[in-house]
């Protein structure tokens, strides 16, 4: 399975996004996605989820590192994107956080994310 994940930069922030569930993910942070649709361009299932979680229109800028291992059947996708249309709102999240640099790890990341979090923080992505 792969899930694609938008590293949402804006004025030097990263966005954040608290899931709701399944519960034993309820309450960690992510990057909004989602999975991708059987048959689907791995950007446009990222673009269609930021869509409906945020009702934003974000543009993707460039990957980030390669296939971040989630689980033995699932793997991440990451981008850097960018805002074309609209203020995000937490439409399938509980909350939504804009970090810092300073502040990227002030948020409990789902463990994935982590050393995503990580590549975020020593690249000159944010
Ligand atoms: N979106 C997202 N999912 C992540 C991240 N890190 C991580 O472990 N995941 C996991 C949580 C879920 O098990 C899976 C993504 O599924 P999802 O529930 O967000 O996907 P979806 O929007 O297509 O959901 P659904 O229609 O199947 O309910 O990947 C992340 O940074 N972003």
């Amino acid at each position: 399975m792969v899930v694609v994940g938008a590293a949402i930069v804006s004025d030097g922030r990263l966005l954040s996004a608290q899931r709701a569930e399944p519960p034993h993910m309820a309450g960690g942070w992510e990057l909004p996605g989602g999975k991708v649709d059987p048959g689907e361009p791995d950007e446009d299932a990222l673009v269609r989820e930021c869509h409906e979680e945020l009702a934003i229109k974000v543009r993707l800028i460039r990957r980030v590192g390669g296939d971040w291992p989630l689980s033995e059947r699932a793997l991440l996708r990451v981008w850097t994107a960018e805002i074309t249309e609209g203020e995000p709102r937490p439409l399938e999240h509980l909350a939504l956080r804009w970090l810092t640099p300073q502040e990227l790890y002030d948020v409990d990341w789902l463990p994935g994310d982590r050393p995503v979090i990580a590549a975020l923080a020593q690249g000159d992505y944010i």
